[in-house]
Order: C-alpha cells, then structure tokens, then sequence
C-alpha cells in the first residue's frame, strides 16, 4: 500500500471522525444530470478519463457518464482492509464527480470476481484491528448499495460471501455463462454467519425462502442455478459482458434521475437505516464472534482446506 494510504484507512475507520458515508446519498441527495436522450455509449465520440490506485482501476467514459471500476488485486480479489479503503476512496471521487452516472463493478482478475471478506483479516488480530477492518467493509456496503448511480456488477468470475455482497449491491447483475464460476453466500461453510446486512440485501435480491435455504447450507451458487434463483438478472458469454453492462445502464440512465434515485431511496433505505443505527454495534457484535476461538479455530481450518485443494 502507498505511504499516505493508512492514513486513509484511519480516515474511514477512525470512531471519533465522521464516516464516509455520514454525507447524505440516495436518500437526500440532489439528482444527477438530467438524463437526454437514451445513448448507445459504444457510438459516443467521447474522453475517457482513467485513474487508479494499486487495487483499482478506474475508467471514466465523459460523454456517457458511465466509469468502470476494475478490481485489481491478485491473487483472488480479496477484500482486504487496504482493498476497501481504496475502493471507497475510488468511488468517492466517482460519487463527487457530477457527470459520472453509472458505474460497473468488474475484475481484472481471470475467472475471479472477488474472493470475498480477506480472511486473513479476520485471524488472529487485535480488537482494535477487527474494529478498523469491519467499520471498513460496512463502509463499502453502505456506499454501494446507498449510491445515487447507477450500479451494474459484471460479473466475471467467482463470487464467494464478501464478493457475493458486493454484487447483490448493485441495481443489476450480469454473469459470464460459464458454469464454473459460482456465487453465493457461503459463510456457514467456514464456520461463520453472515450478518444481518448481508442477509437483508440477499433476501431484498431472491426473497425469503431460497435466501433461507441458500444461507443456512452456505450454497455457492453456479451461474445458471445464480440466475434460476433470481441471485444475478441474466447470463451473457464472457467476451459481451462489459458491452451489456454498459448497454444496461444506459437504458436505466434514459429515466428522470431523480425518479430512480427517489425509487431505489425508497426501496433501500430502511435496510441501510438498520445498520446506520447500529453501526457501533455490529462492529461490536463482529468483535465478540469473530475472537471466539472455536470461530478461530474454523478459520484457520478453513484456510487450510484451501491451501491443501492447491496442493
Ligand atoms: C451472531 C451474529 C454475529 C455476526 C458476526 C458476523 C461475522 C461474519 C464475518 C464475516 C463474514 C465473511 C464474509 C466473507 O467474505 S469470508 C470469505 C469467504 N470466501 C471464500 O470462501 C472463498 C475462498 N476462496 C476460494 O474458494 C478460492 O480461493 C477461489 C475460488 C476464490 C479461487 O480459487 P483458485 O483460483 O484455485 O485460487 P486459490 O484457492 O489457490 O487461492 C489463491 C490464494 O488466495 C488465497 N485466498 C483465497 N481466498 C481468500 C480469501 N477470501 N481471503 C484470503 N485469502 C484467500 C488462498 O489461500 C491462496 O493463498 P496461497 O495458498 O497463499 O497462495
């Protein structure tokens, strides 16, 4: 990580400071640019503005206000700590910048869209670790299931737990076809639960009963049963994916902004409410199961099991 980027991890997670996420987003805010006329962004005589950090990379089509967001984090796109700060830190400047409308979540990475949750964070660290590293990922979800843009996940890979998350955020979700890659979130095969959060933004995205089912076995999901479930919104072959994704913001982008914005405001804003009100409270609750040390103890089997599959 860059020298100056731990003091802005401290930034997000220190309690004494005003999160990120404290400014106002889909709920309250004021709407983005008026819309125009629906546009195809591949026709577009347009500037593209690129800039990233040692994880992400960012690309800013000016003329359809569409930016990609490019997980680059190798091996296997995990969401460390460095990783969610530079990733809110990207998507805070997309939010500020007026003419950026949409974005694209995808990887960099071949046949992995993110691991999930850096387990490694999770092992063995102090209170104070656990407190930074959970008030960060909170941070991510609050900032992308609460954004104003337009959010697509195109999925490319696999998609475990944490990475699962970030895509059930989104407005849409688009997965490669290909079987092999799965999605889901499994946390129940390590040993551990998935938060309320995570649970009410899988249940708002599936419903009720296959999100039941699907957590208590801690399914990963391959991509044709992901899209039987309702768990992504279609299948394309790997080579459209990023061509379809931008297809399909520009369509939700043809309406009013602030209808949709109100819309997805109205449709979101109690789950987040949840945990804006809860805040010091999850991350207290994440502290006292994540330090029990039969929840070590599956961890660390866990990764083990990992290592071995490789070996
Ligand atoms: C009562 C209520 C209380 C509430 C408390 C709430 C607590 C909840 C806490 C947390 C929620 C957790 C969410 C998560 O996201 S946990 C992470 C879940 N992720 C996974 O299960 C994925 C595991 N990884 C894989 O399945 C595979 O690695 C793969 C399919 C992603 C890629 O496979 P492949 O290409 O074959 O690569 P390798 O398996 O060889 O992996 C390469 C390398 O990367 C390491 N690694 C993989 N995933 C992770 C990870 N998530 N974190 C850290 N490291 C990871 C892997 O170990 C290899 O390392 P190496 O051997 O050193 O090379």
């Amino acid at each position: 990580m860059a020298a100056v980027a731990p003091t802005l991890a401290r930034r997000i997670a220190r309690p004494g400071m005003l999160p990120l996420c404290s400014r106002p987003q889909a709920w309250g805010r004021a709407a983005r640019q008026s819309p125009g006329l629906p546009r195809a962004p591949s026709l577009l005589l347009t500037q593209r503005r690129a800039f990233s950090n040692n994880k992400i990379l960012v690309e800013l089509d000016e003329g359809s206000g569409i930016a990609t967001m490019k997980l680059k984090s190798p091996p296997v796109n995990s969401l460390s700590l460095d990783f969610l700060t530079e990733f809110c830190i990207s998507l805070e400047k997309l939010e500020n910048n007026r003419g950026c409308r949409g974005v694209i979540f995808t990887s960099a990475i071949p046949k992995i869209f993110s691991s999930g949750l850096d387990i490694t964070e999770m092992c063995r660290k102090s209170t104070e670790h656990y407190a930074e590293f959970w008030r960060a990922v909170q941070e991510m979800w609050l900032r992308v299931y609460g954004s104003n843009m337009v959010t697509v996940a195109a999925i490319n890979g696999s998609s475990p737990a944490g990475g699962c998350l970030l895509a059930l955020s989104c407005d849409y979700r688009i997965m490669a076809e290909n079987p092999k890659f799965s999605i889901g979130l499994n946390e129940a095969q390590l040993g551990i639960v998935a938060p309320f959060w995570f649970k009410d933004t899988f249940v708002n995205v599936v419903g009720h009963r296959v999100a039941e089912r699907s957590l208590q076995l801690g399914c990963l999901h391959s991509a044709p049963e992901a899209l039987r479930i309702g768990l992504v919104d279609e299948l394309v072959p790997e080579e459209k994916l990023q061509d379809k994704a931008a297809a399909v913001i520009a369509q939700w982008l043809a309406l009013p902004d602030h209808a949709r914005q109100l819309t997805k405001s109205m449709m979101r804003k109690l789950v987040l409410d949840r945990l804006v009100a809860h805040r010091e409270e999850d991350i207290q609750n994440f502290i006292s199961f994540i330090t029990k040390e039969s929840i070590q103890k599956s961890l660390h089997m866990y990764m083990e099991m990992l290592k071995k599959k490789k070996g």
